[in-house]
């Protein structure tokens, strides 16, 4: 702690000098000059140390401003990389598990499982590079098909989710089955000499229901789609019950 007495000890005793100075009537002229000469040479400096001072200040500032402008980028970033798949930019699976917990506390959440057919076949044939650009094509495909509410979320190496928050499930069984269509009918620009498909699962968890049984549901039927000759969308079972419409126009198909 500094002492302020302490710090300013010469210029006290230059102060109080020429207070005694001014008091003394009797003091010669010459004497009284010095004590001046004295005053002015301290106020010189503190002028001088005080310039130095706030110069230091301000340059501290600044730098503490560009510090803590790093440090909010950085947080920004291992906040991204936290929740992103690297390769497609997509949700990662724990991002992906949090944002459907949190929707079925608000509501319904629909969920979209997609699985890449034979994909062993396409890294087998093609290389795991291709593999990998065959991945991010197809994920730009599915960005360009789904709601913007919807959130894209890569599970696994080739399965993907697609959330529908505040959903019904004919919209999901519409949005994959608009997703499908997309993918059928042209081939990616990374593969162009074959087409890949996808399987698809849909489910829909009602508010208050848990992930773990929402993704088992679509899972479920994923498993059918892929039984049942892979390359089509499957509604989970509970859903039999009650027959879903689905009804999308061809000529809005993106791709
Ligand atoms: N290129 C690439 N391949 C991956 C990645 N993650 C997983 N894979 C591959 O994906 C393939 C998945 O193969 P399988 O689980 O047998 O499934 P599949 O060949 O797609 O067959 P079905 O799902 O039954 O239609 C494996 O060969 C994995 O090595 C990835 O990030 N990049």
């Amino acid at each position: 702690m500094l002492d302020i007495n302490e710090l300013f000890r010469e210029e006290y005793s230059v102060l109080e000098e020429a207070r005694l100075a001014a008091a003394d009537a009797q003091l010669p002229a010459e004497v009284c000059r010095e004590k001046l000469w004295a005053v002015s040479t301290h106020y010189q400096r503190l002028i001088r140390e005080s310039y130095r001072l706030i110069s230091r200040s301000d340059r501290a500032e600044r730098e503490l401003t560009r510090m803590n402008e790093q440090l909010q980028q950085l947080a920004a970033r291992l906040e991204y990389e936290a929740t992103h798949d690297p390769l497609t930019d997509v949700f990662n699976r724990s991002a992906i598990i949090n944002q459907i917990n949190s929707g079925l506390q608000e509501g319904d959440v629909a969920l979209i499982l997609l699985d890449i057919d034979h994909f062993k076949r396409i890294n087998d044939e093609y290389g795991h590079p291709t593999g990998d650009r065959v991945i991010c094509a197809l994920v730009s495909r599915v960005r360009h098909a789904v709601p913007e509410s919807a959130a894209i979320g890569r599970v696994g190496g080739e399965e993907f989710t697609i959330v529908l928050p505040n959903a019904r499930v004919e919209e999901a069984m519409i949005t994959a089955s608009y997703i499908h269509a997309s993918l059928n009918a042209s081939p990616l620009d990374v593969l162009p000499q074959q087409l890949v498909t996808a399987s698809f699962g849909v489910s829909l968890g009602v508010k208050g229901s848990s992930f773990e049984t929402l993704y088992s549901e679509a899972d479920g039927a994923l498993y059918n789609a892929k039984k049942r000759g892979r390359n089509q969308v499957a509604l989970h079972e509970t859903f039999f019950r009650a027959p879903v419409k689905v009804n999308f126009a061809r000529e809005n198909i993106q791709h």
